[in-house]
């Protein structure tokens, strides 16, 4: 223990710094800091072994500026790895100094106003996309936008075009990947910088480092050569005395794109917000705006027109004050001389945090209305106290991006408040989290997603309805039953390459909001097995409704049909980690643990197939293993979102037959059948609803496999009999799934728990299935030396027991 300090604060702090860190987990750490630790403790509160936290504006000064102490050891956890160093993060006092010296030109005023044509065209995009939603929402006289998303993705825009020469045009298109990667990837640093051993399961995706390098590359081979960031740090890269590297370069843009985009929208959207609780204010700034822009003849206002503005100016440095985006632990530095502090002796190598919340919000420094939202404290610059606002911190560690934060800052918000009339939506909680930079979340979802989920609360979509509709299941059209059945199975299975799920994609149409009433409240039918289908009821009833055997079936086709849209497993590259949409693949087999486990797996697994096709065994192995991982994991994050609506089941179901299903075509491929034969789908849904590796139904699926090997009679099987069994399939998945979900539908109702047994119970039930889709597609050996002698046109795919290996 770092006994020297004796510091007020909660005395495990003093033996790890781990009680802290794992607050910030929630990214809500920042209330139990400011709200708990700073109020009960003062100005000075010991947070670490040798750490420390302080809110006292003269230590924070002398500290920032007087004596430009270095970035403290806390930097270094944040660091993904070595090679990948940027200006934030680097603790290196020479190498920093040598960075800063290369990107500021790209920063200084002249530069940037030659950007403002750049900024016009992403507002152009932003102004369009409002101009379209209110053209479009006619009966509300306006329309209802999610104005941070809107802003955050202008924000990024902006970057884009003015850093790397093109816009992402995520406001043009609405849709991209970047805003909700960038979001997830501050989210895994901060986990990891927690829990260092995460690095080993989360990765960073993929898309992000070859989104950078695209654009690298295309630049290297433009002829038309450019003056801004990316030039200048491409430029250094033949800069003997230390240039970046292609990896540096890719770090410091992803920092650019962080930074660049979270910090101003934050502050943009909150300037808003406050001037929308403060009529008299928005007023005032309006009058001021107008006035001076009387005269403005151009598309937007222009830097050169606004920034005197005294009342604008007011406006965002009050919300710089009320919201600084180090909200956390603010400032982190290392003492490099032994020091007195608040009358405390601090050694030398001490973390000492800089509480810049805590001085701007101190009664001390502004007055009782500290916590007020007030700009005209600005207007008299003489009354402000000295050295209590650093919302951009000071020094030769300050933030980088100061002017153009400014610049940006100011003509969105002048380009909104000219244009548009803005209203707040009322019964808005709005709540912030800070992963390295802050960004605002939907209070009442109490989880942490893309900043988007705020838009349910902006746009008030219809998700509580489903609380309370219950449609009849006839109301629903077999075009409607298809699409959703679509959209649920491709969004899990695109979200199980990303790890995201967006709960509106889930969301049934209008008229098919109750199909699951009846399929959750159903009794399980009493042990049905495939021998003895033919006694059973054509239809199961509920309370009052009936679910057709057909339309079941008709939910499963659509399924097998859709499924295909997403790549299959086959090769060595799609198991590669460079294939960004397998990225959480990547992540679960790259696991030493899961490894261990697999190679156990691996051993026992063998005995189900026999062939000495290695490449059959290693494919089939990591897609059973992938599979079985993933759709635990899917339904869990399913269940997670979609609690409330009564589709959860429903849509759980779907998403994790659609797993299934596409595994098990995986499987069938590899072996070399042709899915698309209507005798191979009756296969895959025998495997399906198989019990086991020992079950009749296996052993009768396996049967039927030899039989459409071995090509011995296929065209005879009539379409009836393959229907006939296509529809006992369906009534088995009815009873066997349905039936299955009670465990789960009780523990849903247990926060975590309810995942957990979703996870283990998905998990196991698809592993089984793979068990028997190994054994049922397992090639014999002679199997392909019969087919060897097969040179007919018509002969099926080759076989995988012809397989080089
Ligand atoms: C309202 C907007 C912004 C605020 C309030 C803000 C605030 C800050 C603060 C407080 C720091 C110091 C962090 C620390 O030492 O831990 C910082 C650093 C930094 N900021 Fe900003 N920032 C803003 C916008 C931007 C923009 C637009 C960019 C780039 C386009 C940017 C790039 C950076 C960089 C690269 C650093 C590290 C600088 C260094 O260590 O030399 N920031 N910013």
């Amino acid at each position: 223990m770092y006994g020297a300090i004796k510091v007020p604060g909660p005395i495990h702090f003093a033996f790890s710094k781990i009680f802290l860190r794992y607050k910030q987990i929630s990214g809500e750490r920042w209330k139990y800091m400011q709200h708990y630790l700073q109020p009960k403790y003062g100005k000075i509160v010991r947070i670490g072994p040798k750490n420390i936290i302080v809110s006292d504006k003269e230590v924070i000064k002398q500290m920032l500026v007087t004596d430009e102490m270095p970035k403290s050891e806390n930097y270094d956890t944040l660091r993904v790895e070595d090679a990948r160093v940027s200006l934030f993060v680097t603790r290196d006092v020479s190498f920093h100094k040598k960075r800063r010296r290369i990107l500021t030109p790209a920063f200084s005023l002249k530069y940037l106003a030659s950007l403002e044509p750049l900024m016009q065209s992403c507002l152009r995009d932003l102004t369009t996309k409002l101009d379209e939603s209110i053209d479009n929402d006619k009966k509300i006289h306006g329309a209802i936008v999610n104005i941070y998303e809107l802003i955050r993705n202008t924000a990024m825009d902006i970057i884009g075009e003015t850093a790397f020469g093109e816009s992402f045009s995520i406001v043009k298109n609405g849709n991209h990947p970047l805003p909700r990667l960038t979001f997830r990837e501050l989210v895994r640093r901060v986990l990891c910088s927690t829990f260092p051993a995460l690095k080993l399961f989360l990765k960073m995706d993929p898309f992000i480092d070859e989104f950078s390098i695209k654009m690298i590359n295309k630049r290297k081979n433009s002829e038309i050569k450019k003056n801004d960031l990316l030039q200048i740090m491409l430029d250094s890269i033949d800069d003997v005395k230390g240039g970046m590297e292609q990896i540096e370069i890719c770090e410091q843009m992803l920092e650019f794109i962080f930074a660049g985009t979270d910090s101003g929208s934050y502050i943009i959207t909150m300037t808003i917000i406050e001037l929308l609780r403060h009529p008299e204010s928005m007023e005032k700034l309006i009058k001021e705006l107008d006035a001076a822009l009387i005269n403005s003849n151009g598309e937007f206002p222009l830097n050169d027109e606004i920034k005197h503005l005294p009342y604008l100016t007011a406006v965002i440095n009050e919300t710089l004050r009320l919201y600084p985006i180090m909200m956390d632990v603010g400032v982190s530095k290392q003492l490099t001389k032994d020091s007195i502090m608040c009358g405390y002796f601090i050694p030398k190598g001490t973390c000492v945090n800089l509480n810049i919340y805590a001085i701007h919000y101190s009664k001390e420094y502004w007055g009782e209305n500290a916590e007020k939202w007030i700009p005209e404290r600005w207007l008299d610059l003489d009354k402000l106290p000295k050295n209590a606002f650093f919302p951009f911190s000071a020094g030769s560690r300050n933030c980088i991006g100061i002017n153009f934060a400014w610049l940006e800052i100011r003509i969105i918000i002048a380009t909104l408040l000219q244009r548009y009339k803005l209203e707040d939506m009322s019964d808005q909680k709005l709540n912030f989290v800070q992963f390295i930079t802050p960004s605002l979340k939907n209070q009442s979802e109490g989880q942490i997603d893309t900043p988007s989920l705020w838009e349910k609360v902006m746009s008030k979509l219809p998700t509580d309805k489903f609380l309370e509709e219950d449609i009849p299941i006839d109301s629903l059209t077999i075009k409607e039953l298809n699409d959703w059945t679509k959209g649920i199975a491709q969004t899990c299975l695109r979200g199980n390459a990303s790890l995201v799920y967006s709960v509106d994609e889930l969301s049934p149409p209008e008229s098919a909001k109750s199909l699951a009433n009846p399929m959750r409240y159903k009794k399980k039918p009493s042990q049905i097995s495939f021998q003895n289908m033919e006694e059973q009821p054509q239809f199961f009833t509920t309370a009052d409704k009936q679910i057709e055997v057909e339309k079941i079936l008709l939910i499963l086709d659509n399924i097998y049909d859709s499924v295909d849209e997403v790549p299959y497993f086959r090769t060595e590259e799609d198991f590669s980690p460079n294939v960004p949409r397998y990225a959480p693949l990547q992540t679960i087999l790259s696991s030493f643990a899961i490894r261990s486990v697999q190679t156990v797996d691996n051993y026992i697994l063998h005995s189900v197939c026999s062939t000495t096709n290695t490449s059959f065994h290693r494919y089939a192995d990591r897609s059973i293993f992938y599979n079985s991982l993933s759709s635990g994991l899917s339904s869990a994050v399913i269940i997670h979102v979609s609690r409330g609506l009564k589709t959860d089941v429903l849509i759980d179901i779907i998403s994790t037959l659609a797993i299934q299903l596409h595994m098990v075509k995986s499987i069938a491929s590899l072996a070399g059948l042709d899915t698309a034969d209507d005798a191979v789908r009756t296969l895959i849904y025998l495997c399906i609803v198989s019990d086991g590796v020992k079950s009749s139904i296996a052993e009768t699926a396996k049967e039927l496999a030899m039989i459409i090997m071995r090509k011995m009679v296929v065209d005879q099987i009539p379409a009836s009999a393959l229907r006939s069994i296509n529809k006992r399939v369906a009534m088995k998945l009815l009873s066997k799934e349905v039936g299955g979900k009670g465990l789960i539908n009780f523990a849903s109702l247990i926060p975590f728990v309810g995942e957990l047994v979703t996870f283990i119970s998905d998990s196991l039930t698809t592993y089984g299935i793979g068990q028997v889709s190994k054994y049922v597609f397992c090639p014999t050996d002679d199997t392909s030396e019969t087919k060897h002698d097969d040179d007919s046109p018509s002969s099926p795919p080759p076989h995988p027991g012809r397989i080089e290996l």
